[in-house]
């Protein structure tokens, strides 16, 4: 609050002095110049006449006993009206010294004796109307500085030829910034700008700072008691005469309630009032997005179209209370039934990105995301047909409800919004005619190939328990002796009704369903216990290479499975080789290194597979201290028709013999294929030409026979 002088026809004008015949004589001169005049004989004196009368103008005495004008002069300054009394300091002192200590003491001016008498009254009428200035602006700048509180408005500016910053008060109180982070540049006004937003925020502002041009840029601080606020910050450059830019003047307003406003706006009309989904108008707005996005990055995505099957009768036995309750909850469960079949997708990695919508009634919409094969849709689909049937008990009554799910498929089933969601619902009746509670998609075709593969999937679960997996084993040759060195292992699974079912075809399904873990236990327990009995009869089975998926590699869980095996058959961890692919290191590399050095701990081989199909260096490669690589057999087999081939396995070999690691030729099938790979000076090689994968009975008789 800015405490004034009272206005007054006469101004009061105070003389402090300890000299009677100079208060009496300053009087005088004070009275002819129309003033009226009080008068105090020491500094006590007057400043206790000042706070009772606050005088417009004081004629302050430096030398006096007891309390000196100086000190006189600071006092009344603390004075409630003192801020706006003008003092005018009267000294037989004519030295720069006690000019410099009355001004510091707060003197607004200063004059000698002896006194001119005539210009006395005429100096304190011109301190008077400066005193009067002072205290209009002072009392302008008070009032600015309550509306910018109230409108919640700060103030800065930043001298573009210096760089000197300044800013309110407000404006630090607005950005959150304390006491002691007051800023001293304008890089200190980024300090509470939420740290996702910081470095884009800081740039655009410094560029257009850089530029000399306006800005006007929102943003998010964080307040020091934990709360979240939004800034509007913006700048705008004040040139002088030549059209040089001088200055930058800024603003921050807060702009909370402003987004809230919005926000609730939009909430309102974007979302549904029962469920807090997005509703129809969003929807639709979402799936355009969502085209757009899939046209220009070249995905695909699927639309789910579910209708609650006999909801109505939901409605007339129990009112639309009940049948409310029920979309609400069965709105939470959509949410958590996507999130999980997320989690449980491995496939996706959590990137099947979702959009839950209600259009209205009973009918909802899922938009799927990040999809990359027909089959992650159809386990999202089959996972809400599934698991919606719970019984929902509302208001004491029990209610089981199913769903119908139709689904279409970005490009192939349209481009257009309409176009996709006319098709999923098309679908979703096709769904309901065929019995309710299940999901169909749009094409046919389609429907056939994931009822293929669930079916593959759910055999491939009886198949361990079934004993219906082998394994064969294909001989690795040194090309020096060209016996045979080692084997790799490979599983064959033999279907009851499918005979011989590929690994290519069933290992894919078991990764992505997680059944590749208890697989892959079966074959590196399987293949140790074999060479394990084979070392133990007396025979000499070189080395034996189990192959390790991706996704086991990545959980780590490969090292529980070979320590476990090699602990209980007793086989030397030498015998063992664990292969993995290049683009499985590349793809899990901090995961690969860990596991990598643990098996090499443990005295286990390491082989790459399928080398040469990646990006990676193999001096890099030789980094994680690998045994083998296996240069991948589409070089081989078409080495002696592409040049390019030969010049890749050249490079390898090369590479291979100058880092100390041995090269084995996959898929050799022909003499000439060997003769090649030979000249180049491969270590191993492996392929038809010498033997398909076999049985283990096959092998040991391969082996003893010592073929090659
Ligand atoms: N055309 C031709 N092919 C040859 C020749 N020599 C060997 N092959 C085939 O090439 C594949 C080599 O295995 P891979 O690259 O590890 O590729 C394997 C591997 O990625 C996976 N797989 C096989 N067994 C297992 C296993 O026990 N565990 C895991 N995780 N994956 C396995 O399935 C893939 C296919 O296995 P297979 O069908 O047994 O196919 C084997 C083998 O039969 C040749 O001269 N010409």
């Amino acid at each position: 609050m800015i405490h004034s002088i009272p206005e007054r026809d006469k101004p009061l004008v105070l003389i402090i002095d300890d000299d009677l015949s100079m208060r009496l004589a300053m009087k005088a001169a004070m009275v002819r110049s129309g003033f009226e005049v009080v008068m105090a004989e020491n500094g006590r004196d007057g400043i206790e006449m000042c706070t009772r009368r606050e005088p417009n103008l004081v004629l302050l005495d430096v030398v006096m006993p007891e309390m000196d004008g100086f000190e006189t002069c600071l006092a009344i300054r603390q004075l409630p009206s003192g801020e706006f009394t003008q003092i005018l300091m009267v000294t037989g002192l004519d030295d720069v010294e006690s000019t410099e200590k009355a001004f510091e003491a707060g003197a607004d001016g200063f004059i000698s004796k002896p006194i001119n008498w005539v210009m006395l009254g005429h100096r304190g009428r011109y301190m008077l109307r400066a005193g009067k200035a002072f205290q209009e602006l002072s009392k302008s700048r008070f009032r600015l500085e309550k509306t910018q509180q109230m409108a919640q408005l700060g103030n800065w500016e930043i001298n573009l030829q210096t760089g000197e910053f300044s800013c309110s008060d407000e404006a630090c109180r607005l950005l959150g910034l304390g006491d002691n982070q007051r800023p001293m540049s304008f890089e200190h006004f980024f300090l509470t700008v939420s740290a996702v937003e910081r470095d884009e925020i800081k740039d655009r502002i410094e560029k257009a700072i850089l530029e000399r041009r306006s800005f006007r840029v929102p943003y998010r601080v964080s307040h020091p008691d934990g709360s979240q606020r939004y800034i509007l910050n913006q700048g705008e450059v004040l040139f002088d005469d030549q059209q040089v830019a001088v200055i930058m003047l800024g603003a921050v307003q807060d702009i909370t309630m402003q987004k809230l406003a919005e926000e609730e706006i939009k909430r309102l009309a974007f979302y549904d009032g029962l469920t807090g989904l997005s509703n129809r108008l969003f929807f639709m707005n979402q799936l355009e997005q969502e085209i757009l996005y899939a046209k220009r990055k070249s995905t695909i995505f699927a639309l789910l179209y579910l209708d609650l099957d006999q909801f109505k009768r939901v409605n007339d036995t129990f009112g639309h209370y009940v049948g409310d309750q029920l979309l609400k909850k069965i709105a939470l469960d959509l949410q958590n039934c996507i999130r999980a079949a997320d989690i449980a997708s491995r496939f996706c990695d959590n990137d099947l990105e979702k959009l839950i919508a209600r259009l209205g009634g009973d009918e909802f919409t899922i938009i799927l995301t990040g999809v990359r094969k027909v089959e992650h849709v159809a386990t999202v689909a089959r996972r809400i047909v599934k698991e919606l049937p719970k019984p929902y008990t509302i208001e004491g009554h029990e209610i089981a409800i199913t769903t119908s799910v139709g689904i279409s498929m970005y490009p192939a089933d349209g481009k257009d919004p309409n176009i996709l969601l006319k098709h999923a619902d098309t679908a979703m009746y096709q769904a309901k005619k065929s019995g309710r509670n299940n999901y169909q998609f749009f094409r046919k075709e389609l429907n056939a190939e994931v009822v293929e593969r669930f079916s593959l999937e759910r055999d491939i679960s009886r198949a361990l328990d079934r004993n219906e997996f082998i394994l064969y084993y294909q001989p690795k040759i040194d090309l020096r002796s060209m016996g045979i060195v080692g084997a790799e292992a490979l599983i064959r699974w033999n279907h009851p009704e499918r005979g011989m079912v590929s690994p290519a075809k069933f290992i894919p399904i078991a990764e992505e369903s997680g059944q590749i873990v208890g697989i892959n236990r079966w074959v590196v327990k399987t293949a140790i216990e074999q060479w394990q009995k084979w070392i133990s009869t007396g025979h000499v089975p070189g080395t034996v290479a189990v192959n390790m998926s991706g996704y086991q590699f990545a959980q780590q869980k490969v090292m529980n499975t070979v320590a476990e095996a090699l602990e209980l058959s007793g086989l030397d961890p030498e015998f063992l080789e664990i292969e993995i692919t290049e683009n499985i290191l590349m793809q899990n590399i901090s995961e690969a290194a860990a596991v990598l050095q643990q098996l090499k701990n443990m005295r286990v081989r390491i082989g790459i597979d399928d080398f040469g199909t990646g990006y990676s260096s193999l001096s890099y490669i030789s980094s994680f201290k690998v045994d083998t690589i296996k240069i991948d057999r589409s070089f081989v087999m078409g080495c002696i028709e592409k040049p390019d081939n030969l010049v890749i396995i050249k490079t390898i070999i090369a590479m291979g013999q100058s880092l100390g690691i041995k090269v084995v030729a996959e898929g050799v099938e022909t003499a000439e294929q060997l003769e090649l790979i030979r000249q180049h000076g491969a270590d191993m090689a492996q392929g038809y030409y010498f033997s398909k994968p076999v049985p283990p009975e096959e092998y040991i008789r391969l082996l003893d026979k010592k073929l090659y």
